[in-house]
């Protein structure tokens, strides 16, 4: 009977307890206790998603409290202003700081984990190395090399054979190929490739300013960022020697920089393609439009095979010159990053108190979230047919490309720590896509189910099961 009691007793408290506080507004309750957890919890299979539904119905941003004592308490915000604020206007007052550091200590003390004089270090050098004359031509053969020896010969074997594929995988392995590919392996397996790497480097650069002229060594140093690193002068009194250690963190830091961020978002891609037919006509149209204009339809029948790959052939040869009449297809890429964003979310921690332009007070106790997921789909940003993928919503009355301000945009981060891949990587997408859009057919396989995962990189929770058809003329 005691027993019965106590049940009771304690039924009566839960709904008690749940009439009091919960909130009528279809927003996470705040428990005694326990704070927000529960529906965090409830919610964590879906956990984008979910803080998504929060912003859209609290005006963007929305503050959430763990367990009591515990010094759980972010700030969730999707609100552009309030990103323009934290990114650009007031940038000095939100380093990334020391948990995401925690969070993230595998990647040491690169350019992503670091504040300060150390990130502006690592900013100057990378801006050295992407900015080298050199490096757009080197980066596009590269590109091309991968594409007809990394990624044709898969997808051929694929579809003669007739198999099944995850779309994903194979982005995530072809972007990963030969060595890059064991960073994957384990972080032991990683450090002893990149230390690997990095003696060898020593050891060639050592033989070679022995052999040749100083010059000539310092052009070829810079299209090998770590060459760069390895060579800078004033690394010893500005950051601390460089140490092995330091040199594997900084190369570890752009190898993952480059490598999940535009595999999912090829993913993502050609999932959002295979579900709207209709981008993927006016995608091919674009590209036999470019065709046309370059009179290059001469010997082009209706029933020719070869047109995929002969279409190919001209893009990729001609892409430096072509690639600014890409418009149709570069709004496609732009939207999907806008409905899923490779970077789910971007995590800063404010050091002084400050007032954000929502004005919500935010202190040194709180961690502030970016919702990147998030801001690509509030109607108050996008309009309300912001859940549905639009690549016009990118294009002006003028023909060309609309540009979205960065705080409003967010893929690629914005203000003085904006991702500095956005160029290569628009880049890689949009020659990927030609590539395959030209000679293979991306079929989805039925009833197979493509959700987002709730990490950070937003990966597709189960991948994307596909096959892969030569391309009928
Ligand atoms: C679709 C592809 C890509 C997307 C969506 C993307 C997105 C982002 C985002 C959101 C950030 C900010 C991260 C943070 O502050 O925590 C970032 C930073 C960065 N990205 Fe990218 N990225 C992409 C490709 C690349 C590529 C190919 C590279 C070249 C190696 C690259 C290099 C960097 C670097 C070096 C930073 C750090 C910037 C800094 O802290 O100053 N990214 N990127």
């Amino acid at each position: 009977m005691a027993y019965f009691e106590i049940f009771l007793a304690l039924f009566a408290l839960l709904f008690l307890s749940y009439y009091c506080f919960r909130n009528k507004y279809g927003l996470p309750t705040y428990w005694p206790f326990v704070g927000m957890l529960p529906a965090l919890l409830q919610n964590h299979h879906r956990l984008h998603h979910f803080l998504a539904d929060v912003l859209e119905k609290s005006e963007l941003t929305f503050f959430i409290k763990g367990p009591w004592l515990s010094n759980f308490r972010l700030l969730v915000t999707a609100d552009p202003a309030n990103v323009h604020h934290v990114l650009s206007k007031n940038f000095g007052n939100y380093p990334k700081g020391p948990k995401f550091r925690e969070t993230f200590e595998s990647l040491g003390d690169g350019i992503f984990n670091s504040d300060g004089d150390l990130w502006q270090y690592h900013r100057n050098m990378a801006q050295t190395f992407f900015g080298h004359p050199q490096f757009q031509p080197f980066f596009l053969k590269g590109i091309w090399e991968k594409v007809e020896n990394g990624l044709f010969p898969v997808l051929d074997h694929i579809s003669k054979q007739g198999l099944e594929i995850d779309l994903q995988d194979l982005f995530q392995r072809w972007l990963g190929v030969g060595k890059e590919r064991k960073l994957r392996e384990a972080d032991k397996v990683a450090d002893d490739f990149i230390f690997d790497c990095i003696s060898r480097k020593m050891e060639e650069m050592c033989k070679r300013s022995l052999s040749a002229g100083q010059n000539k060594v310092e052009n070829e140093w810079k299209l090998d960022i770590m060459n760069l690193y390895i060579g800078d002068k004033r690394a010893s009194s500005e950051i601390g020697s460089h140490t092995n250690k330091f040199l594997r963190d900084a190369a570890l830091n752009f190898l993952v920089a480059g490598r999940d961020t535009t595999s999912t978002a090829l993913s993502w891609f050609f999932y959002l393609l295979s579900k709207n037919p209709r981008v993927m006509s006016r995608i091919r149209e674009e590209l036999d439009m470019i065709l046309a204009q370059a009179k290059y339809v001469h010997d082009f029948n209706k029933d020719d095979k070869t047109k995929g790959h002969q279409r190919y052939n001209y893009l990729s040869r001609n892409f430096a010159e072509l690639s600014n009449k890409l418009i149709y297809l570069h709004c496609a890429v732009c939207e999907t990053m806008r409905l899923y964003p490779p970077v789910a979310f971007n995590n800063k921690a404010p050091m002084e108190p400050d007032i954000l332009p929502s004005g919500h007070q935010v202190d040194s106790s709180m961690q502030i979230i970016l919702h990147i997921y998030a801001m690509g789909r509030m109607k108050s940003i996008w309009g309300e047919d912001c859940h549905e993928f639009k690549p016009e919503r990118w294009i002006s009355n003028k023909g060309s490309i609309k540009h979205e301000p960065s705080h409003k945009f967010l893929a690629f981060n914005a203000g003085p720590r904006t991702c500095l891949g956005k160029h290569m990587s628009l880049i890689q997408m949009k020659a990927t896509a030609i590539a395959i859009i030209s000679n293979y057919d991306i079929q989805p396989i039925e009833g197979h189910v493509v959700v987002p995962d709730s990490s950070v990189i937003l990966r597709m929770k189960h991948g994307f099961k596909v096959k892969v058809l030569a391309s009928q003329p």
